[in-house]
């Protein structure tokens, strides 16, 4: 039986993909073998020492601490472009909300009073305090061109606006299908030179932190506007509440409000929605119990942040040692010769490697012993191991 602990509400289409002949799923459970989550912070969360995976149902991970997890050769997942469409999809009406004063007008409209008469007359009068733009007048600059991004520009496209976009590591996946309509800026700088609307669809990284600065917001046309549906902290929000009181941005539209931001007449805030959709929910659910599943039973290693893709049939009835170590020379020697030792034959082995760490999966011919075990865990640099 494996048990699996989910540290927030993941949708039912995905747990029903964990038989509950052989998982137990609950949000507490002693000594689970994997975690999943959405957004819950684990970076000061005590981790049960039996937990051997971690499953992200979403693609942000900045709230899961990789770098300790891949130190004790745990791989996390997440669900890479399963919630991207919904994101787009509240993109796209953040751009509307902005173009067309739509808080205002409905928050004017929400608060008349009086007869039909009256109430139209104000209707009439007022309307002319929400006069809008339309989206084929203005160019938008897309930065992060990944799953989200590329939708983003593509849909942008689509409306009729100009689309700018910047990604100078696009993966071939997405180059494929962006638009070629897409003009492709050469720096951060020349996007926000060139587009009265900036979105942002990069993670959270130190290299992303603040990269909507005062400097590059001042680049921007007068009455510009950036959306923020990514994370917190990738746009200064000072340096935009500054911009949004002088006139010079238009709005800001941010899925991650501050008690500063949603204080401000021209800030367009969501309560971090942009996956929330029962589509976006099952589908990253799905992908991410799969891939959690698939590791649990067989050790494959499927859409990991931090750990090498690997698939390898399994033949035969033997065992399957999984091994995470460092990726340093004479790992493979080392193993093989403790197995010789042990007397067990390999009949097959993959061996990947991803950064600093290393993944080994070997399906030996009869029983692992507690002894031989203990020996290849001892091996220097082996970071985990397990027997399936
Ligand atoms: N509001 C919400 O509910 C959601 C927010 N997100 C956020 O959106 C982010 C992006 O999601 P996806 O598009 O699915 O990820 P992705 O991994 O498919 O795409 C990210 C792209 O950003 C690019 N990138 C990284 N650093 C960059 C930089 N400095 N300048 C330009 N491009 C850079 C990468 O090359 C990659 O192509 C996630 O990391 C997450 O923080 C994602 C899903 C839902
Ligand atoms: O699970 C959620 O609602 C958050 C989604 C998200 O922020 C992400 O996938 O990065």
């Amino acid at each position: 039986m494996f048990k699996i602990q989910t540290l927030n509400n993941i949708s039912g289409k995905g747990l029903q993909r964990l038989p509950s002949e052989s998982y137990e799923v609950a949000s507490e459970v002693d000594k689970p073998d994997a975690i999943m989550l959405r957004s819950f912070k684990m970076h000061d969360m005590e981790l049960p020492e039996s937990v051997v995976a971690i499953g992200r149902a979403g693609a942000g991970v900045n709230n899961i601490p990789v770098d300790k997890m891949s130190a004790k050769g745990v791989p996390v997942f997440n669900a890479p472009g399963a919630n991207a469409n919904a994101v787009k999809e509240l993109v796209v009406a953040g751009l509307l909300m902005a173009a067309r004063n739509i808080t205002p007008a409905q928050q004017f409209a929400a608060g008349l009073s009086g007869n039909d008469d009256e109430i139209s007359k104000a209707v009439e009068s007022g309307k002319k305090n929400f006069v809008g733009y339309e989206l084929p007048s203005k160019t938008l600059g897309v930065i992060g061109l990944g799953a989200i991004g590329l939708r983003v520009a593509n849909a942008a496209l689509s409306l009729g606006m100009k689309v700018v976009g910047f990604d100078p590591q696009i993966s071939v996946q997405s180059a494929w299908q962006l638009d070629s309509g897409v003009e492709k800026a050469v720096s951060i700088d020349q996007v926000f030179t060139k587009c009265d609307a900036v979105s942002v669809h990069v993670p959270l990284l130190d290299a992303t932190r603040g990269l909507v600065s005062a400097q590059r917001i001042a680049m921007m046309p007068k009455g510009g506007v950036i959306v923020n549906l990514a994370r917190g902290g990738i746009c200064d929000d000072d340096a935009v509440l500054s911009a949004l009181d002088t006139g010079h941005l238009h709005a800001y539209v941010i899925d991650f409000p501050t008690s500063k931001l949603l204080k401000h007449p021209k800030v367009i805030s969501f309560p971090h929605l942009g996956a929330s959709t029962e589509e976006a929910e099952e589908n990253c659910a799905i992908m991410v119990a799969d891939q959690v599943r698939e590791y649990l039973e067989d050790g494959t290693i499927k859409n990991s942040v931090n750990f090498p893709e690997a698939f390898m049939p399994r033949g035969g009835g033997g065992k399957r040692i999984t091994i995470a170590n460092a990726n340093v020379p004479n790992m493979v020697g080392q193993i093989s010769t403790i197995l010789a030792t042990a007397n067990l034959n390999i009949a097959d082995l993959l061996n990947k490697s991803r950064g600093d760490i290393a993944y080994t999966i070997i399906d030996v011919d009869g029983e692992v012993s507690d002894d031989t075990v203990v020996s290849l865990k001892g091996i220097e640099g082996v970071l985990s191991l397990r027997v399936i």
